[in-house]
């Protein structure tokens, strides 16, 4: 299986940037709703700062009110400030993830469903739903923070700097360690949480297990052998603990030391300084007051890098999808008519193993084409060629002339189409599900298009076609799922459809119904049958016999009797003949 491909470094710094740059206004009108929360927020030391040197200099009650009133102001418009910044952050950020997903779904749904099918649904799926939620609690909540802290940091200590340079200086005396032992623990944490996350789902799992089959274990002495497998559970559990445990006694000792450190080295080198005359004791204060303030936001950009670190590697996986090319052609060319040929294909699934050998084939517009053959001869590998799901190895299949992979895909689906046993019944209203074969069809023509595969039921639906299908709304059965598939044909409209084992997997009653509603959209296209039951090669104007992946006859049905050949053996054995 080959595996969806990840975006790089780069790719994820350029889509970041450019999600900044898209939507610029919103980002400095956050930025400056920050930098004013946070200037607010700066008033309230210096302002004690102030109070005391005022004291000291002997001010009355009514200037001391006066700065206390403004303090009291200050805390207020901090408050409103920090409300309205986070507020236009957290918009921002969904903005943000909003644009992402879109761009992943767009992205998502233009993939060749070849490669899809080749890396499994499973990582598509993760990628659209884990990550997608990974990367939201990063865009709505790590990087706001993160960015908060970021600016509250810069301007606590260009406060300390304004203050005094010299104090500016003493209050990142403790950054260098700060700075090692969170890149030390950051290498660490990731992978030490998600081992403990895997562990403690392992032991409640091992634990539940053991409960569930109690009895089964006491019937068959099992208990020493699940004891043993529980206690090994518990120690791996109990040993990541440990890891994550010793990785958080170095940071957050450390990181406690940090926040401490520049206040006493200011406080010392703030009494010399005051000492020399070149600092009042308000100015120390505020001094200290905002050395004490960077713990906050330190500490809140230590907790939330980890997991800005995870939404960046989700970030990276949804971005890698854009590294497939899409099957969205340079060029464009109008088919001319819509015959269609293969010449010369040749396709393997897996390099030097070819399921199909120099295949050619004429199909004229509005000829009714069987293939039949033993299982495992490539009928369904020549259906996905010729619908485009997949391109030939050598040689080529054309519409009017115009390879099939080379035609947008909208604009191949409105020729081709390929019909399997999948009836997907989408969550929606049944016209919901309508218009995802003509978006433009109004209720007439998609009422007409239900009649037309004989979907009675749909008339008498209470809410028509508001009806909701699916989870929560009206289940349909196999048949009527079917037969809206069908409907959605009609709708799409294509010149030729290619049907394979369209009906095999219904009951009989309901591949009778099926048939009856087929027989309706078959009407007036070219229609390539991969066929399993031979009256459908009866019926048809030509049959192909596939055998090991060639074309091994070609012919009406009358005339592949008479030659005696592989068709002639087929049908008889069929006809009990
Ligand atoms: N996704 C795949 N990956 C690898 N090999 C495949 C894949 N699909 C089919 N094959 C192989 O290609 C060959 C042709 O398979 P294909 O399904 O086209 O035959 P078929 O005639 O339609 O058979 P059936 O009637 O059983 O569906 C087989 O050998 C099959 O094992």
């Amino acid at each position: 299986m080959t595996h969806l491909p990840i975006a790089g470094r780069r790719e994820v710094r350029l889509a970041t940037v450019g999600l900044i740059r898209g939507d610029r206004r919103a980002m400095a009108a956050v930025l400056a709703l920050y930098c004013s929360a946070t200037l607010a927020g700066l008033a309230g030391p210096w302002l004690v700062g102030r109070i005391i040197d005022q004291v000291q200099h002997g001010a009355d009650v009514s200037t001391v009110d006066v700065l206390a009133g403004a303090a009291v102001v200050a805390v207020i418009a901090q408050i409103l400030l920090t409300r309205a910044a986070r507020y236009a952050g957290y918009r921002f950020g969904e903005r943000a993830l909003a644009l992402l997903r879109e761009r992943f779904m767009d992205r998502a749904l233009d993939l060749p469903i070849a490669t899809v099918e080749r890396a499994g649904t499973g990582d598509l799926m993760t990628r659209a739903s884990v990550d997608v939620a990974a990367l939201g609690t990063s865009a709505r909540d790590a990087a706001p923070e993160i960015f908060i802290s970021v600016v509250q940091v810069v301007f606590i200590l260009g406060a300390v700097v304004v203050i005094d340079p010299v104090l500016g200086l003493c209050s990142l005396v403790a950054t260098p360690a700060l700075w090692m032992v969170a890149r030390w623990y950051l290498r660490r944490a990731r992978e030490a949480y998600l081992a403990e996350g895997a562990a403690t789902t392992r032991l409640s799992e091992e634990l539940a297990a053991t409960a569930e089959g109690a009895r089964t274990i006491e019937v068959l002495r099992m208990r020493p052998a699940r004891v043993g497998s529980g206690d090994r559970s518990i120690g791996t559990a109990f040993a990541a603990r440990v890891r994550t445990l010793a990785l958080r006694s170095v940071l957050f000792p450390v990181a406690e030391a940090a926040h401490a450190f520049p206040v006493a080295v200011a406080l010392v080198v703030g009494a010399v300084l005051m000492s020399h005359g070149r600092l009042s004791l308000g100015s120390l204060v505020a001094a200290a007051l905002y050395l004490t303030r960077l713990g906050g936001p330190v500490d809140w950009i230590l907790q939330w890098m980890e997991t800005l670190q995870s939404g960046a590697a989700s970030l990276a996986r949804l971005e890698g999808i854009g590294r497939i090319p899409t099957t969205v052609p340079q060029q464009r060319a109008e088919p001319d008519g819509d015959r269609i040929d293969v010449s010369g294909v040749t396709y393997a699934y897996h390099e030097g193993h070819d399921v199909l050998h120099d295949v050619s084939l004429s199909v004229r517009p509005g000829e009714r084409l069987a293939i039949v053959g033993p299982s495992g001869a490539g009928k369904s590998t020549l259906g996905r060629l010729l619908a485009g799901i997949d391109t030939p190895g050598r040689g080529s299949v054309t519409v009017g002339g115009v390879p099939v992979g080379q035609l947008p895909p909208d604009e191949l689906r409105r020729r081709i189409a390929l019909v399997t046993q999948e009836h997907h019944v989408f969550l929606g209203t049944l016209r919901d599900n309508l218009a995802l074969a003509a978006a433009e069809a109004g209720d007439e023509r998609m009422g007409q298009a239900l009649a037309a595969v004989g979907a009675d039921w749909a008339a008498d639906l209470p809410d028509g076609l508001d009806t909701m299908l699916g989870a929560g709304g009206m289940t349909l059965d196999a048949s009527r799922a079917q037969q809206l598939a069908l409907a959605r044909l009609v709708l799409a409209d294509p010149h030729t459809l290619i049907l394979d084992e369209a009906t095999s997997m219904l009951d009989p009653t309901a591949a009778r119904d099926t048939e009856r509603s087929l027989a309706a959209v078959l009407e007036g296209r070219t229609v390539i049958a991969i066929a399993h039951r031979l009256h459908t090669a009866h019926d048809a104007d030509r049959v192909a016999v596939m055998e090991h992946g060639r074309v091994t006859e070609l012919g009406a049905h009358d005339e592949l009797v008479a030659a005696s050949g592989t068709y002639a053996s087929l049908w008889r054995s069929w006809h009990g003949g």
